[in-house]
Order: structure tokens, then C-alpha cells, then sequence
């Protein structure tokens, strides 16, 4: 797939396309079969397809006080984008400067002049150009005006609840509402809130694998050995909405090696929080392998990729009282990957 960030790298003789805009936070299993249909459909005559998206997010230059966290990183969402088999994206920075195109200014200049697009691949609700003064209307005249089909996709939703014939498992049970009877409609929003309270594994559902939060270990407080659990701490720098505080299980992975490596995913507990045991007040992502204590991770760029949530962080009243609920989680950990059949496929 190639990898443009500006309008100058995209080859004179590229196209024609079929084109989706969009900021695609998540690469979530709407944003997933949308891609892959339009894939398909390019493939079919003989257009590449092309999908445009922005960092960083408009809502982060129009209202920084007030914009969500990203679910992943820009690394990770051109990785995701790059598995649907599109052909290239087109990274636009976005800056307040860019927000002051018109509808046309952009339409001309990027669908058309750049990447001769004959479809435009747009969701119902589109807004574009300055003020957001472009809707589905104007993208139908534009097309008109400069030879392009505009292609509406419908909202994609979540399964509805298939009939029950056998006893639900905690699991199942804990996953229930993700299929609710609104069938509620994939989104971003939908993704943020989820891990906004820690739940994560419905938060996976939606997303279509585990969430992952990433960054380099860096030293802690060398307080994890002396407790019996060596814990591999992020650095501040994170890619990845960092969850609500607590205790989850989850799979360590190691961006420096293959796929496949020996020691690549290890399983792990991961404790998110300030260690309220200790009066801690810096937030920390930190994890302990199971059963492993010759690692050495420092420096190592690394993914925690959160599986199931099992409780709060809690202040204890002694270190051996955390010790022991440690123990405790650690078997928890262990039982919740085991049923998990081994670690997810890199991607
Ligand atoms: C499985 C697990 C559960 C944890 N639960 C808590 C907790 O409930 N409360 C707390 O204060 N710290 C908790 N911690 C964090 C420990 O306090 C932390 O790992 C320890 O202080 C070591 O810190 P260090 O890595 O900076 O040396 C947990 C850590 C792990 C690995
Ligand atoms: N089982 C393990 N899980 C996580 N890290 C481990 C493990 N075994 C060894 N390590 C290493 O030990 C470090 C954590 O040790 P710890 O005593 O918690 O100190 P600190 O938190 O100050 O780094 C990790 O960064 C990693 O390099």
C-alpha cells in the first residue's frame, strides 16, 4: 500500500480511483468492511482504491479542549488501513489552514486533480470543507460537475442477538448487550466509551481484535522484583486510548520482534493506574509476564493488547495484602488467556 502525506507524491499516471474519506480512528469492524467492499468493487474495474484520511484529528484543531482520545496511533491505523487491501492512503495533515478550503477547493484538488477519482465512497452523514459547509448534497453536484459517481454507505451495525439454545457463559453473558437489540451502529464513539470504563473485551468485539496501547518500557520505581512481579512500565509517550484504571489480562507484544519469534506475545497482567497503594500520582501502564522473570525490555518497544478486564485498582492497606490479590490476578490472567486459545495474530 503506499503511504502518501501530500498531494506531490501521488504518481502523474495514478487512477482511476474509487476514493472513501475519512478519519477512521480504530480501523473498527465498520470502517473494516467498508474498505474491504471498496476494495472489491475497485478490483472490479480495474480503479484503485484510495482512502484519505487527516492527522491530526480535526477535532483536535477545531477543539482541543474537547477532542476524544485517539483509539490508536497513526502507525497502527495505517497498518489496519493497510490490511483491507487498499492500494494507498492519502495522510493529509490538518491544519486550521486546510479546514479553509471550500468544498470544491477540495474536491478539485484532491478526488479529482490528485487522484482522479471516478467514485466518491461517503457516509450519509459526510461533512467537509470550510465550516463544514459541505454535506452529501454538494458532494452529489460535484460529482456531477467533475465526473465522479458518489457511492452512500449505509450505517453498519452489530449482529442482533442470535436465539439462545444452550446456558451462557460468563463471557457470553458479559458480552450480551454488545449485540443489543438496537444493534447499535460501529463507531469510534462507540469504542471510546467502552474502553473509557475498562471494557475491553466488548470494546474488542467492535473493533475486531484486542485494543492495543503501545509505547517504550522505561524504569519504574524497581519496587516490582522486591514484590515478586517485575512489571514493564510504558513511557509517557503512548499510541493507544489508554483504558479506564484497573487490573486486565492481556498479551505483551514485542514491535521489535517478527511475528512469530520466539518470546514475540508473552501473556501478562496488566495493572493500569497510579499504585494508590503506594500514593503514586503518576498514571502508569505497566505489565508482568507470567511466569518469567529473566526478561530484559528496556528500551523495547512494546503493545499491551488488552483482552478482559478483572477488577479496579484498589489502595491496599499493606504490601502483602497487594502481593497476595496479585497472586490472585495472576491466576485469574492465566485462566482468561488459556480460553482465549493463545495469542491473536500480529497485524
Ligand atoms: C497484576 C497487577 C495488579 C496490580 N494491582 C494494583 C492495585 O490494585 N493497587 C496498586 O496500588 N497497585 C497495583 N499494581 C501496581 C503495583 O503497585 C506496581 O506494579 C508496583 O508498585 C511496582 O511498580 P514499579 O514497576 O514502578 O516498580 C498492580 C500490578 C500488577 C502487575
Ligand atoms: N516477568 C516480567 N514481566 C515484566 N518485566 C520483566 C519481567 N521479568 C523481568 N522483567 C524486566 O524487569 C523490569 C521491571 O522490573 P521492576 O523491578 O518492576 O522495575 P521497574 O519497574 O523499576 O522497571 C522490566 O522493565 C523488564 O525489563
Amino acid at each position: 500500500m503506499h503511504r502518501w502525506t501530500d498531494l506531490a507524491q501521488v504518481p502523474p499516471a495514478f487512477g482511476p480511483s474509487v476514493v472513501t474519506i475519512g478519519n477512521f480512528d480504530g480501523v473498527h469492524r465498520g470502517h473494516r468492511s467498508v474498505l474491504t467492499r471498496m476494495v472489491s468493487d475497485a478490483r472490479a474495474i480495474g480503479a484503485d482504491a484510495v482512502a484519505v484520511t487527516f492527522s491530526p484529528h480535526p477535532a483536535r484543531v477545531h477543539h482541543p479542549e474537547s477532542a476524544p482520545p485517539l483509539i490508536t496511533g497513526i502507525e497502527d491505523r495505517l497498518r489496519l488501513l493497510a490490511q483491507t487491501g487498499l492500494d494507498a492512503v492519502l495522510l493529509l495533515e490538518y491544519t486550521l489552514g486546510f479546514a479553509r478550503q471550500t468544498p470544491e477547493e477540495f474536491v478539485r484538488r484532491y478526488l479529482v486533480g490528485g487522484l482522479r477519482a471516478r467514485t466518491v465512497v461517503v457516509g450519509r452523514d459526510v461533512r467537509f470543507g470550510w465550516n463544514n459547509s459541505g454535506d452529501l448534497t454538494t458532494m452529489v453536484e460535484l460529482g456531477e460537475r467533475h465526473g465522479f459517481r458518489v457511492e452512500v454507505i449505509e450505517d453498519l451495525a452489530s449482529e442482533p442477538e442470535p436465539e439462545q439454545t444452550t446456558e451462557r457463559t460468563a463471557y457470553e453473558e458479559s458480552l450480551r448487550h454488545v449485540a443489543d437489540p438496537l444493534h447499535r451502529r460501529w463507531s469510534s464513539t462507540w469504542v471510546r466509551e467502552l474502553l473509557a470504563e475498562g471494557r475491553v473485551a466488548e470494546a474488542a468485539t467492535v473493533l475486531g481484535r484486542a485494543h492495543r496501547v503501545r509505547g517504550v518500557v522505561v524504569h519504574g520505581d524497581a519496587r516490582g522484583r522486591e514484590l515478586g512481579f517485575p512489571t514493564a512500565n510504558l513511557g509517557p509517550e503512548t499510541d493507544g486510548m489508554i483504558p479506564a484504571d484497573g487490573v486486565y489480562a492481556g498479551w505483551l507484544r514485542r514491535l521489535g520482534r517478527a511475528p512469530g519469534a520466539d518470546d514475540a506475545v508473552l501473556p501478562a497482567a496488566i495493572s493500569i493506574g497510579t499504585n494508590p497503594t503506594f500514593d503514586g500520582v503518576e498514571r502508569r501502564v505497566e505489565g508482568y509476564v507470567l511466569d518469567r522473570t529473566d526478561l530484559d525490555l528496556y528500551g523495547e518497544e512494546v503493545a499491551y493488547e488488552l483482552v478482559a478486564r478483572l477488577r479496579e485498582t484498589l489502595r491496599f492497606d499493606s504490601v502483602d495484602d497487594l502481593v497476595a490479590r496479585m497472586h490472585d490476578d495472576v491466576a485469574r490472567a492465566r485462566e482468561t488467556l488459556d480460553a482465549a486459545g493463545g495469542p491473536p495474530a500480529d497485524w
